[in-house]
C-alpha cells in the first residue's frame, strides 16, 4: 500500500509537536468546569469507598485535634499538683488510635483509587479497540498509550488525595479555627488573616497548575509517539544509520517535556512556598502577640501553648488544602486527556455481535440455529459506482468503481501501484465508508451488516501480514478463540507451515517475538494465511500474499487458493501475474478506475495495460 504525497503525518490528539501552546485558549471558566466534571465522572462510582476512607481519616484527624487539649490538661494538672496518670493515658490513646485510623483511611482511599483507575483503563482499552481506522491513522499510537498508562497513573496518584485533602482539610481547618476562637479571639484574627491570604494565592495559582499539567502530559504523549515511531521500525532505523537523528528527535521531545514539567513544578512551588512562608510568618506573629498578652496577664501560658499547638496542627492542614487544590487540578488535567478518547469516533458494535465475533461462531459455522447453513455459504461482492477518498481534501482514490464478484471462484485484482487495489479490500472490510455508491456483500449493503458479523465472515490476509507478539497458537487463533488440534493441523498443512511447527522448540506454543520478528517474511505470510483459513471464511481476501514465498511454496499456495476457491469466494491482489493466470476473472485497475475485466486470455488480447504488464513479466 502506498501513501500519497501530501498526506499529513499522524499527529497527536492534542497539541502540536513543535511545543507551541495549543492549549493557551483552553483556560476559560467553561474549560475549568469541564475538566472538573471530567474528574468527577471518574470519582463518582467510588464515592462510598472514598467516603469511608475520608471518614476514617477524619476521625483520625479529630483525635489529633483533641491531643493539644489533652496536653493542656496534663500541663494544668501538673501545675496544680493533681494526679496526671489519667490525662497521660488519654493522651496516649488519642495518639495511637488517631494514627491507626488515619493509616486505615489512607489505605481505603488508595484502594478506591486503584478501583477507579482499573475501571478507567478497562473502559479506555475497550474504547481504543473500537476506534475507527481513520481516527487511529490520524493519531500517534504512543500518545494514545500514554493516555491509558501515564494519565491514568496520574489520576490514581492525585484524585484520592485531592478528595481527602479537600474534605478533611476543610473540616479540620474549620474545627481548629473554632477551638482557637474559644482559646483567644485576638490570636484567631491573626490566623484568619493568614488563611485568607493563602486562599487568594491558591485561587490565582491553581488554574495555572492545571494548565501546565495538561501541557506536561501532552509532551509525555509526544515522547510516547516518537518512541513508538522508532521502535515500530527498529531495523529500518538501524539499517538507515538513523539512530543519531532519531535520538535527537527523542531528546527534543524529552527537552520539551522537561520544559513543561519545570513550568508546572514552578507553579506548584509558588503555591507550596507561599502557603509555608505565610504560615511561618503567622506563627511568629502569634508568638509575639501571644507573648505580649501573656505578659499583660490577658491569657495564661497554657492557653498560648495550646493555641500554638493548634497553629502547628493547622499549618499542615493549610498545606494539605493547598496541595489538595493542586492535586485536583492535576487530576482534572489527566481526566480531560482521558476523556478525550471517549470523544473520538468509534465503530458501533452491538455487544451480542461482538461476543459472537470473539467466539468465531458466525465465521466458523459452529452455530446450530437455522441460519447456520446460510452462515457457511460463500458471499458475492458487488461494487456499484463507488467513489472514495481517504479524507476530505485528499485526491480521490476510487472513481465510480463498479464490478461484481460471484459466489465461489477466484477473482484477481491487478494494476499498477497506487491504483486503489488495497482500498477495495479496506472498503469491503468497512474500515472506511465510500463517499458515494455502495458495496454489497452477500447481496446486502455493507452498511446494513452488523459490523462484527461482516468481519467474522471474511478472512483477510493483509499486504504486510502482521504477526502479533505472543505464541504461534495465539496468532493462529486470533479472534476465533479455542480451536481443535485437528483444525489447526489442517490449516497449518494447507499453509505449508507443518514443517515450521516441527522445527520450533515449543511447537505451536513458541513465542514468535515482537511483530513476529523470530519468523521469516515468508513464514509470517503463511501464518497470516493459516489464520485467515482457520476462520473458515465465506469470503477470503488476500493482498499480495505470495510476494515473499519461494517458488515451491508459491506453487503450493496457488494450489491451496485454487482449492479454497471451489468452496468459497476468493479475491486476491497480485503484482506477479504468474500467480493469477488461472483466475476465473481478473479485474484490471488503473488510477482508481476499473479499466477491464476478463480472463487472462481475454485480457491479453483486449487490454493494452494488462498485455503490457504480462509482457513485462514475460508471461505471453
Ligand atoms: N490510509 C490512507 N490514507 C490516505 N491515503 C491512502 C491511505 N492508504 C492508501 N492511500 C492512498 O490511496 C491510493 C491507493 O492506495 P492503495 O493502497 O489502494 O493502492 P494499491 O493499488 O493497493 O497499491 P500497491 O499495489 O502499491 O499496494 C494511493 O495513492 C495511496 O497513497
Amino acid at each position: 500500500m502506498t501513501r500519497a504525497p501530501g498526506i499529513e503525518d499522524p499527529r497527536p490528539l492534542t497539541g502540536p509537536a513543535d511545543g507551541s501552546d495549543a492549549r493557551e485558549e483552553d483556560t476559560g471558566p467553561d474549560r475549568t468546569w469541564a475538566s472538573q466534571r471530567a474528574l468527577m465522572t471518574h470519582l463518582s462510582p467510588q464515592r462510598w469507598r472514598m467516603a469511608a476512607g475520608v471518614l476514617l481519616g477524619l476521625v483520625g484527624s479529630v483525635m489529633g485535634l483533641a491531643q493539644p487539649l489533652a496536653a493542656k490538661r496534663v500541663m494544668d494538672d501538673m501545675s496544680q499538683g493533681r494526679p496526671t496518670a489519667g490525662p497521660i493515658l488519654m493522651l496516649s490513646l488519642l495518639v495511637v488510635t488517631g494514627a491507626v485510623l488515619a493509616g486505615l483511611g489512607h489505605y481505603v482511599l488508595q484502594w478506591s483509587a486503584e478501583s477507579m483507575v482499573c475501571a478507567a483503563r478497562c473502559r479506555l482499552t475497550e474504547r481504543l479497540l473500537r476506534l475507527r481506522v481513520p481516527v487511529v491513522e490520524r493519531t500517534e499510537p504512543g500518545d494514545l498509550i500514554a493516555r491509558v498508562t501515564s494519565d491514568t497513573t496520574l489520576l490514581r496518584q492525585t484524585a484520592p488525595q485531592a478528595v481527602s485533602a479537600a474534605v478533611t482539610g476543610t473540616l479540620v481547618t474549620a474545627a481548629t479555627v473554632v477551638i482557637m476562637g474559644f482559646l483567644d479571639a485576638v490570636l484567631l484574627c491573626v490566623t484568619l488573616g493568614v488563611i485568607a491570604f493563602v486562599g487568594v494565592i491558591v485561587a490565582v495559582v491553581a488554574p495555572r497548575i492545571g494548565r501546565a499539567t495538561r501541557q506536561v502530559q501532552d509532551a509525555v504523549g509526544h515522547i510516547g509517539g516518537a518512541l513508538e515511531r522508532v521502535l515500530g521500525a527498529f531495523r529500518t532505523v538501524k539499517a538507515s544509520g538513523a539512530e543519531h537523528w532519531e535520538t535527537q528527535a527523542l531528546h527534543r521531545a524529552a527537552e520539551h517535556a522537561r520544559h513543561r514539567g519545570t513550568r508546572a513544578a514552578a507553579w506548584e512551588a509558588v503555591s507550596a512556598t507561599a502557603s509555608a512562608v505565610v504560615v511561618q510568618v503567622c506563627f511568629l506573629v502569634v508568638l509575639g502577640v501571644g507573648g505580649a498578652r501573656v505578659t499583660a496577664g490577658t491569657i495564661s501560658v497554657s492557653t498560648l501553648v495550646a493555641f500554638l499547638l493548634y497553629l502547628f496542627a493547622l499549618a499542615p492542614r493549610i498545606g494539605q488544602l493547598v496541595e489538595g487544590v493542586s492535586q485536583f487540578q492535576i487530576g482534572s488535567a489527566a481526566a480531560v486527556r482521558i476523556e478525550h478518547i471517549e470523544t473520538l469516533e468509534a465503530e458501533q458494535v452491538k455487544p451480542e455481535h461482538a461476543a459472537q465475533h470473539t467466539r468465531g461462531v458466525t465465521a466458523r459455522g459452529d452455530s446450530s440455529d437455522m441460519a447456520a447453513e446460510d452462515c457457511r455459504s460463500p458471499l458475492d461482492v458487488t461494487f456499484r459506482q463507488v467513489r472514495f477518498s481517504y479524507r476530505p481534501g485528499l485526491p480521490r482514490v476510487h472513481h465510480e468503481v463498479s464490478f461484481t464478484v460471484p459466489r465461489r471462484g477466484l477473482t484477481a485484482i491487478v494494476g499498477p501501484s497506487g491504483a486503489g487495489k488495497t482500498t477495495v479490500f479496506s472498503l469491503i472490510e468497512r474500515f472506511y465508508e465510500p463517499d458515494a455508491g455502495c458495496i454489497l456483500v452477500g447481496g446486502k449493503d455493507t452498511r446494513q451488516w452488523p459490523l462484527s458479523r461482516l468481519r467474522a465472515s471474511i478472512g483477510y490476509v493483509e499486504q504486510d501480514t502482521p504477526v502479533l507478539a505472543g505464541t504461534l497458537r495465539d496468532n493462529l487463533t486470533l479472534g476465533v478463540g479455542d480451536s481443535s488440534g485437528e483444525e489447526l493441523a489442517q490449516v497449518l498443512h494447507m499453509a505449508r507451515l507443518d514443517t515450521l511447527t516441527d522445527r520450533l522448540p515449543h511447537g505451536l506454543d513458541t513465542h514468535v517475538g515482537h511483530r513476529g520478528s523470530r519468523l521469516s517474511g515468508g513464514e509470517r505470510q503463511r501464518v497470516a494465511i493459516a489464520r485467515a483459513l482457520l476462520r473458515r471464511p465465506r469470503l477470503l481476501l488476500m493482498d499480495e500474499v505470495t510476494s515473499q514465498l519461494d517458488a515451491a511454496n508459491e506453487a503450493a499456495l496457488r494450489n491451496m487458493i485454487t482449492d479454497a476457491a471451489r468452496s468459497t469466494t476468493v479475491m486476491v491482489i497480485a503484482h506477479r501475474l504468474s500467480t493469477v493466470t488461472t483466475a476465473d476473472r481478473i479485474i484490471v485497475m488503473e488510477a482508481g478506475c476499473v479499466r477491464a475485466i476478463g480472463t487472462h486470455g481475454e485480457l491479453i488480447k483486449h487490454d493494452a495495460l494488462y498485455s503490457k504488464l504480462a509482457h513485462t513479466q514475460l508471461l505471453n
